[in-house]
């Protein structure tokens, strides 16, 4: 493994240096690997393995959204496409990636076409860790892997074909036939993880669920809300509050802290920005704290898990998300912020010479 220092701790990562293509092939020559589930992450990880090289089959329900999409992408029934049962028994790694709640509803199905020396992969620790509320509890005789990719399906996808990749992080949960660990890297690195760090299924679990309620979801769309609220109560029009409350984030400054990190974003803003945002961080950061903290540890004590099945396995439950998501787009924050980007020019780039001026930026030291 890599040794790399992360902020001053020393970590382990395995890169494509240590574990390349050509390995993670040999690793898993005899293997078939059935992709259950067609949803975000199944379609990224079963087209990226595909395209890779390995041999794929993909588990859907005949009757719902995914088989169609599958076969659209040329998956072919009794082929390369089978129900869940028999996708399972096919494939000697039986990768899970239906929606969490639905886990427990398919283990069932699952389960008998699981043989000795099996391996059953996940993207998610949920299924595993919270087993008492999901009853998906593996039989001694299989290995029980994790490779879960930092990133949406779409982008696990979108990124293996620009050739970024994507960062993922691996564990493993029981090791039956001693291969565990390579089958799991293996896999990991045939769905297009640029690097995998190593976690646990329950640490795994915990920071993911928190981070999608915080910062990257639940957190970011709440704090834009709040901000845009107060600029349209302040007589602010609909294109000032979305311009400076997302379209200036997304289009610029998260642009370049995605680039050099916070310092130099802040570094390539005006000295009076600086200040006002060194000034006001610490008070966000006291204000929000508590509420991060009550978070962890609902995610900690399963909590959110049993929300998650609660919610998501209710028979009227897509009716309902739909029309959360639907109210989302149809406010009139987000109806703005359509329009501010239908009038993004569409220039094509402009051809970069050798010394192109002026893109470097203000250095932050
Ligand atoms: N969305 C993402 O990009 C990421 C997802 N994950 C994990 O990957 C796994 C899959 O998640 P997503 O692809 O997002 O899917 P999702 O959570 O949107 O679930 C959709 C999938 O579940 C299947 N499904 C729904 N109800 C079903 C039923 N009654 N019987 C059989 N299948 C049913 C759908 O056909 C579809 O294939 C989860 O464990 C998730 O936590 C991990 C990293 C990122
Ligand atoms: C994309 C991802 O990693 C999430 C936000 O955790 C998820 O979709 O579950
Ligand atoms: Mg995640
Ligand atoms: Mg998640």
């Amino acid at each position: 493994m890599a040794r790399i220092d992360f902020g001053g701790t020393i970590e382990e990562v395995i890169t494509r240096k240590e574990f390349p293509m050509s390995r993670a092939r040999k690793v898993l020559k005899d293997e078939t690997i059935a992709v259950i589930g067609y949803g975000v992450q199944g379609p990224a990880q079963a087209l990226n393995l595909k395209d890779n090289g390995f041999r794929v089959i993909v588990g859907s329900r005949p009757d719902g959204k995914g088989w169609q999409r599958a076969v659209e992408d040329g998956w072919k029934p009794g082929k390369t496409l089978f129900d869940i049962a028999e996708a399972a028994e096919r494939g000697t790694i039986v990768m899970l990636l239906v929606a969490d709640a639905v886990q427990k509803e398919i283990w069932p199905v699952v389960k008998p076409g699981l043989k000795e020396g099996d391996a059953l992969y996940f993207s998610h620790g949920f299924a595993i860790v919270y087993q008492k509320l999901t009853g998906v509890v593996p039989p001694p005789f299989v290995d029980v892997i994790m490779v879960a990719p930092k990133g949406s399906g779409t982008s696990v996808r979108r990124n293996f074909l620009t050739g970024a990749g994507i960062n993922s992080s691996f564990a493993v949960a029981q090791d039956y036939t001693g291969r565990a660990r390579e089958r799991c890297l293996a896999v990991g690195i045939g769905i297009g993880s640029g690097y995998l760090f190593p976690t646990t299924f329950e640490h795994e679990v915990f920071s993911d669920l928190t981070g999608e309620r915080g910062v990257l979801m639940g957190a970011l769309a709440g704090i834009m809300e709040a901000q845009y609220e107060v600029l349209r109560a302040h007589g602010h029009t609909p294109s000032e509050a979305f311009n400076e409350t997302v379209e200036e984030l997304t289009q610029s400054l998260i642009r370049l802290v995605d680039e050099k990190g916070m310092d130099w974003m802040y570094a390539n803003c005006s000295a009076t920005a600086q200040r006002g945002a060194l000034d006001w961080k610490p008070r966000f950061k006291k204000a929000v704290l508590p509420l991060f903290k009550e978070l962890y540890e609902r995610v900690r004590t399963g909590k959110e898990a049993r929300r998650v099945l609660q919610a998501c396995g209710r028979p009227d439950y897509q009716k309902q998300l739909q029309a959360e998501l639907n109210a989302m787009r149809d406010s009139e924050m987000w109806r703005a912020g359509a329009a501010v980007r239908a009038l993004r020019p569409k220039e094509p780039a402009r051809k970069l010479g050798k010394n192109v001026k002026g893109i470097a930026g203000r250095a932050s030291n």
